[in-house]
């Protein structure tokens, strides 16, 4: 990653020398005046802008700064400007403050503390990227209901997309309240289908005697208490998608006419004489290890393997990395919205609990938590223990980013230098970094190569 790029608009020379000298961690861009300052503003995007008040032709006043901070504001407004202000020019600096400006800094600057006030400016700036990114994948994707960070989720919902298009029967298999019926919606939304109905029925949630009737329909008189003719969720589903989920309580008699329904893609409503030919894709979802029940007999192969062209595995809640805690504020939102009411924060603890806890019952659990959460919470804030999670067992894992970066590249750097029996030539290549900074780690994290 190259560095960051901070602007600095000033019109001394020496200053501009001064600061360049001060920063040089980041990419320095110098610009002299107004018009420079907006051509380096246009062409590198910097997150952090330094600006001297003082700037030609007004260099004793401040009215070419302020248009300049304008300006920049106008085409940038997420950027970061610090103002550099002389001892006389404090209302100035206010006016600045006012206008938008991030901070202001008084020259002769101190180069420590305007670092320090740079510094903080870029962290400010990122996470409020991170923010406007997160709210625009939000926004933009029929998969936006779905809300993770996880590399393994992220994955799955490329396939989704890749899938979405195909007429390929997809298997989604994952526990109670991961998300199957998410997904299932997320392909239907992203195909040709989505005009039309998508039609989920839950095989585990209806009585085996009435299950039939509820896919495949029924003719009028077919039997007591089929008063009129009912269509079945299969013929429901007709031009879009049918989603049948918990497929592995289907029993083994329903199993061989869905198979017909499956193979050949005709049904007949109970009690009906003619097939129907239906045209809906085909998902469907268990939590059930199916391949165990074909083994024990209690599901059909012949079945199985029809419905199982792609097979699309959701990992639990508890192996998704961050995302307990990215949902729960997802959700914490989403519930203060409903309830009309201003959203709490979660207390460190909380956030804590939500990370440790292993969330059986996934997303759905994690979901009635922070509902219920929110409505009965009184104050600005909620606790563990409004969570009804305190006493959840407490982490040593370091969530310290500097702790866990330093860990990570203590381990990748012992792991290339073991590799390469210790070369340095080798490891620096395989780590990508030059052999000067695998020095530099290296002796950061005092690791020594026996001779
Ligand atoms: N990644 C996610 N982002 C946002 N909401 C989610 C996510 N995963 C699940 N949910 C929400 O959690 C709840 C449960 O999800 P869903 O019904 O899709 O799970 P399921 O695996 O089909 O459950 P079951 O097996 O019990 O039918 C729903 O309200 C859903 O909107």
């Amino acid at each position: 990653m190259g560095k960051k790029k901070l602007l600095v608009v000033e019109d001394d020379k020496g200053l501009q020398k001064q600061l360049r000298w001060s920063f040089d961690g980041y990419e320095v861009i110098v610009a002299e005046d107004r018009e420079s300052a907006l051509a380096q503003l246009h062409r590198h995007r910097p997150a952090v802008v330094t600006l001297d008040l003082g700037l030609p032709p007004d260099p004793d006043g401040a009215t070419e700064g302020l248009a300049t901070l304008r300006q920049i504001l106008a085409e940038a407004p997420g950027t970061k400007v610090i103002v550099l202000s002389g001892n006389q020019e404090r209302a100035h600096a206010l006016k600045a403050i006012g206008m938008g400006a991030y901070d202001f800094h008084q020259k002769p600057f101190d180069a420590d503390t305007l670092g320090l006030v740079v510094a903080r400016a870029f962290y400010l700036h990122a996470m409020q990227e991170e923010n406007q990114r997160m709210l625009q994948i939000g926004a933009d994707s029929p998969l936006s209901r779905i809300v993770t960070r996880d590399p393994a989720m992220l994955r799955l919902c490329r396939s989704v997309e890749k899938l979405a298009p195909s007429s390929a029967t997809v298997m989604l298999l994952g526990d109670s309240g991961s998300g199957k019926e998410l997904f299932a919606r997320g392909l239907h939304d992203l195909s040709a289908r989505h005009e039309k109905r998508f039609v989920a029925i839950n095989c585990a949630a209806i009585p085996a005697d009435l299950l039939e009737s509820e896919l495949f329909g029924h003719e009028k008189g077919a039997f007591t208490g089929a008063g009129q003719q009912t269509l079945g969720k299969i013929e429901m589903a007709q031009g879009g998608t049918f989603f049948l989920d918990e497929i592995g309580d289907m029993a083994m008699a329903l199993q061989a006419k869905l198979l017909r329904f499956v193979q050949e893609r005709v049904i007949e409503r109970i009690g009906g004489r003619s097939e129907i030919a239906i045209d809906a894709r085909i998902v469907c979802a268990t939590h059930q290890d199916l391949p165990q029940l074909v083994r024990e007999g209690r599901f059909r192969e012949d079945l199985y393997y029809r419905l199982s062209e792609v097979v699309l595995a959701i990992p639990p809640l508890r192996e998704r990395v961050g995302d307990a805690v990215l949902l729960a504020h997802h959700f914490k939102h989403q519930a203060s919205l409903m309830e009309r009411r201003s959203v709490p924060a979660f207390t460190e603890d909380a956030v804590l609990a939500i990370e440790q806890y292993g969330w059986p019952g996934n997303v759905r659990e994690l979901e009635n938590c922070i509902r219920r959460a929110v409505i009965m919470s009184e104050g600005p804030q909620i606790s563990a223990r409004d969570l009804g999670l305190a006493g959840a067992p407490q982490s040593d894992a370091p969530v310290n980013l500097r702790q866990v970066r330093d860990a990570a590249e203590y381990k990748v750097m012992v792991t290339a230098l073991a590799r390469t029996n210790g070369s340095i030539v080798k490891a620096a290549e395989l780590l990508g970094v030059s052999r000067p900074t695998l020095y530099d780690l290296m002796h950061h994290h005092g690791i020594r190569i026996s001779p």
